[in-house]
């Protein structure tokens, strides 16, 4: 019989991600709960650190040092590299909805995911104050717990609820670019606008079919990897805003655009539209939708803004 490549390790990652859970439910009743909120902000990091030691620690005691690679959100803090190479490679979170944590909101996961020759094998997301276990195998389906999961069958963006988070940066320049992306999808309109506060989280609620998509410019390949995984088996789309477009050319406005640079009349006059390209886990961009029509619809709404790449070389001090 064909070896069912990766079993041991995917069956072991739901293993770890529950038993990290449960590190952290025990840090909120221990730690944060019986603390004022604004003493706690320290003790996060410090369990966020701790759950990825766990996490690591076991993967290599089951697995063995050196067999695998691993990029660790904490780890990569550190300064450890986040290069995906062709060896089997552990992307994790673990702690994702730190903020969430200290401030008692329900919503935090546990991502785990798996790599091999740069593609995903499997991803798992334990929400673990919902105490749900979102987990997906390439080829083989998404699940919640022991149910099978699909993205919903809406097509029609005014039917659509869609989900994005506003991160940690409070720059003037990037929040108002978000903000004006969260409006003018809001007016579109849609439905509704959500945020759970974890990516890991909302790429779930994308795959159980609960929203119809979740976006996010400046997300890490940790938040994202095993959401991934969830969505696609799910029957969802993952892509990559990468871009401009020109649907038309008015050379008057590009002369001016390259003496002007670009204003919003000139950005109309141009025609430019942002497409959505192929997923890049690196690329700290993505939307992940039910489907391409809804993606699309709201990828034209987006507006970027830099935001380096994960696997950007390390800027020496
Ligand atoms: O830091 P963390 O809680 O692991 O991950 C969080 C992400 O899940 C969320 O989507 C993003 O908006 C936050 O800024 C933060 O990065
Ligand atoms: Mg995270």
């Amino acid at each position: 019989m064909a070896e069912d490549l990766w079993k041991k390790e995917y069956d072991f990652a739901v293993a770890v991600a529950r038993k990290a859970g449960a590190v952290i439910r025990e840090a909120g009743e221990k730690e944060i709960k019986v603390c004022t909120k604004s003493s706690t902000v320290d003790l996060v990091t410090k369990t966020d650190e701790r759950v990825e030691k766990i996490i690591i620690g076991s993967l290599k005691e089951e697995f063995g040092e050196g067999t695998h690679c691993f990029i660790g959100e904490e780890s990569v803090a550190k300064g450890e590299p986040c290069i995906l190479t062709d060896k089997p490679t552990w992307i994790i979170d673990p702690v994702d909805g730190t903020t969430n944590f200290v401030h008692g909101f329900p919503f935090v996961a546990v991502s785990i995911a798996f790599a091999v020759n740069k593609e995903l094998e499997f991803g798992v997301v334990y929400s673990c104050l919902e105490d749900k276990m979102y987990k997906a195998r390439r080829g083989k389906g998404a699940f919640c717990d022991d149910d099978r999961i699909t993205v919903s069958d809406v097509e029609e963006i005014k039917k659509s609820i869609i989900i994005s988070e506003h991160g940690t940066d409070r720059s003037p320049e990037k929040v108002k670019k978000i903000f004006s992306t969260m409006q003018k999808i809001l007016c579109i309109p849609v439905h509704g606008l959500r945020g759970s506060g974890t990516a890991a989280t909302n790429m779930c609620l994308v795959a159980c079919g609960a929203v119809e998509a979740f976006f996010e410019i400046g997300i890490h390949c940790w938040d994202i990897a095993a959401g991934a995984v969830i969505v696609k088996e799910a029957g969802g789309i993952l892509l990559d805003v990468d871009g401009m477009s020109i649907r038309s050319v008015n050379c008057v406005a590009i002369n001016q655009a390259l003496c002007f640079g670009e204003t919003p009349l000139l950005k109309n006059r141009l025609c430019l539209t942002i497409q959505g390209g192929p997923f890049d886990l690196m690329s700290r961009r993505m939307v992940s939708a039910n489907n391409k029509k809804i993606a699309d619809r709201i990828i034209k709404e987006i507006e970027i803004f830099p935001a380096e790449r994960d696997d950007a070389p390390i800027q020496k001090k």
